[in-house]
């Protein structure tokens, strides 16, 4: 198994020689005229194909890690993700967690009809926070969305950026021990983006454990203290920032 190094720290996900199939039905090729006479569709349309977005990864996480995850579009990043929140099942091996971790991505449950206001409810309640964490945490999760002036307008009213900055505020307001944030940033302003990252080094300062999802090798060099890269399901680096985004810049310039 892939460590870090061998530290005192307590370890906190461990991710044991994971993988994950996903079982999809392929159409495949439009049936052709010929098939259609010889009634042969019900081959054709239904092939199951079996998508090996994991094989075999391996690491383990501490607390105070705040882990960077790289990798080229559909490398298994958000796979890997969702398999440690538990959203996806592995096929093989097996996640070991401290905590519940929480991905940071309320999504799902907003509604775009109803107010900000509405969404924060609703979005926390979606997270687990209980009615008086929500009462308790509102301005502040108003004031870091900057929304102060729309929170009363729905959501159907903002841009991509504000809604991205409500679901980190939402999101973000409790200290979590292990949160996963996939790409949630990439939407933000500058502004906004470095009180994000700021906010997640106050979570990994707090014992806490981050993983953040990202195209942006800036976001990762300025928030993570270790990234690991995939490719095609596959760990291929795992260690300092510097070195694994240098390897993996070089890769992809090949
Ligand atoms: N629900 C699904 N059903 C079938 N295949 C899937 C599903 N989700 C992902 N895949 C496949 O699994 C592989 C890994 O996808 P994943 O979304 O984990 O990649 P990623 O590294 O997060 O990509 P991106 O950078 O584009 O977000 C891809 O081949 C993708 O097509």
């Amino acid at each position: 198994m892939t460590s870090p190094s061998p530290d005192a720290r307590r370890p906190v996900v461990i991710v044991d020689d994971v993988h994950v199939e996903y079982k999809v039905f392929a159409t495949g090729k439009r049936p052709t005229a010929a098939d259609r006479r010889s009634l042969n569709l019900r081959g054709r349309g239904k092939q199951m194909r079996t998508v090996h977005a994991l094989k075999g990864v391996s690491f383990t996480a501490y607390e105070n890690d705040s882990i960077g995850v790289i990798g080229t579009n559909g490398s298994g990043k958000s796979t890997l993700m969702r398999a440690i929140v538990g959203l996806t099942s592995t096929s093989r091996g097996a996640i070991y967690a401290q905590s519940r971790p929480s991905l940071l991505g309320v999504g799902a449950a907003l509604m775009k009809d109803l107010s900000g206001d509405r969404n924060i409810i609703l979005g926390g309640l979606a997270m687990g926070f209980t009615m008086e964490e929500i009462e308790e945490n509102y301005d502040d999760i108003v004031s870091f969305a900057g929304l102060e002036k729309f929170i009363d307008l729905p959501m159907r009213a903002y841009s991509s950026g504000m809604t991205a900055r409500l679901k980190f505020a939402i999101a973000s307001v409790k200290t979590h021990e292990i949160l996963i944030v996939d790409e949630a940033l990439a939407v933000g302003d500058r502004t906004f983006r470095q009180r994000s990252e700021a906010r997640i080094r106050e979570i990994r300062d707090n014992a806490g454990t981050v993983f953040l999802v990202s195209h942006s090798m800036k976001s990762i060099k300025d928030t993570c203290s270790r990234v690991i890269w995939l490719d095609q399901g596959t760990l291929v680096m795992d260690g300092d920032p510097d070195e694994v985004i240098a390897a993996y810049n070089k890769a992809q310039d090949k």
